[in-house]
């Protein structure tokens, strides 16, 4: 599924937010947010995602403006897996996962098998699988990331936003989990801080600043030392390592 941002403006009372975001992303690809703290990566992929409404502009996913779409509707094909979501204390890991079954479930239909299979499938797929029975508010920090990863899987959703979803993962997972979303046969948007797996896993990354695009191109057009300086103040090295088609950042100590 496409997904096609115009001119999309955003704000707080009289702060501009988000200042005439326009984007496009071609289904299946992933693109990566990228940006500063605060320069408005998550309040972008809430107006993607049809959690707010842009004061001007529109967002439109697979040709539908998504203002005129009902929000069950909208989250039969768009999952969101927010930054340290909430979610009730009292409940197991399964409890959590079965929740991304609600769009497709109507009032008066049971618990499928295909509801079943797709908890399983997405528990499976974050490695969570033998958590099923465990108290939520047990888990570790990671483990309950991935737990939502598990909830937005079972949506079975055909776009995929998620707010730097490899907080508190280990190594092992970041990778494990930007892999798995780059090769579900979803259209992604990711937005993360970690600049070397954005560079790893995106086709093309978004650099915002203050709420404005500040370039939007593959890895290797966006990652240059000049916005690493201007953009994020650091001073970088960009390197390409053999054989590899994607930059690599080192970083120097002041
Ligand atoms: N509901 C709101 N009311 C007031 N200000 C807000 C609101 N939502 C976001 N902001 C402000 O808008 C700016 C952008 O916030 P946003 O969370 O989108 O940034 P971000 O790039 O995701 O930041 P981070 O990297 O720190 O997570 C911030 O300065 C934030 O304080």
């Amino acid at each position: 599924m496409t997904i096609l941002a115009e001119n999309l403006t955003w704000g707080v009372k009289r702060r501009t937010i988000l200042s005439d975001v326009s984007l496009r992303v071609a289904p299946g690809e992933t693109l990566g947010l990228i940006g500063p703290n605060g320069s408005g990566k998550s309040s972008l992929l809430r107006l993607l995602a049809g959690l707010r409404r842009p004061i001007s502009g529109r967002v439109r996913i697979n040709g539908q403006d998504i203002a005129h779409v009902s929000r069950k509707a909208l989250s039969r094909q768009v999952a969101f897996v927010q930054q340290s979501a909430a979610t009730d204390t009292n409940v197991t890991v399964s409890d959590v996962v079965r929740l991304g079954r609600t769009p497709h479930r109507s009032a008066l239909a049971g618990w499928s098998e295909t509801d079943e299979a797709a908890v399983t499938q997405a528990l499976e797929r974050v490695e969570m699988a033998a958590h099923r029975k465990q108290a939520w508010q047990t888990l570790s920090g990671g483990e309950r990331q991935r737990v939502h990863i598990a909830r937005a899987l079972a949506q079975t959703p055909q776009v995929m936003f998620l707010d730097e979803p490899t907080n508190h993962l280990d190594i092992h997972h970041q990778i494990e989990i930007l892999g798995m979303v780059r090769d579900l046969d979803l259209t992604s948007v990711i937005a993360l801080h970690d600049l070397n797996l954005a560079a790893m896993f995106c086709d093309r990354i978004v650099v915002l600043e203050r709420g404005v695009m500040r370039a939007c191109g593959t890895p290797d057009a966006v990652l240059t030392r000049e916005i690493l300086r201007d953009v994020f103040r650091v001073t970088a090295h960009v390197c390409r390592l053999q054989d590899a088609s994607r930059p690599h950042i080192r970083f120097s100590a002041k």
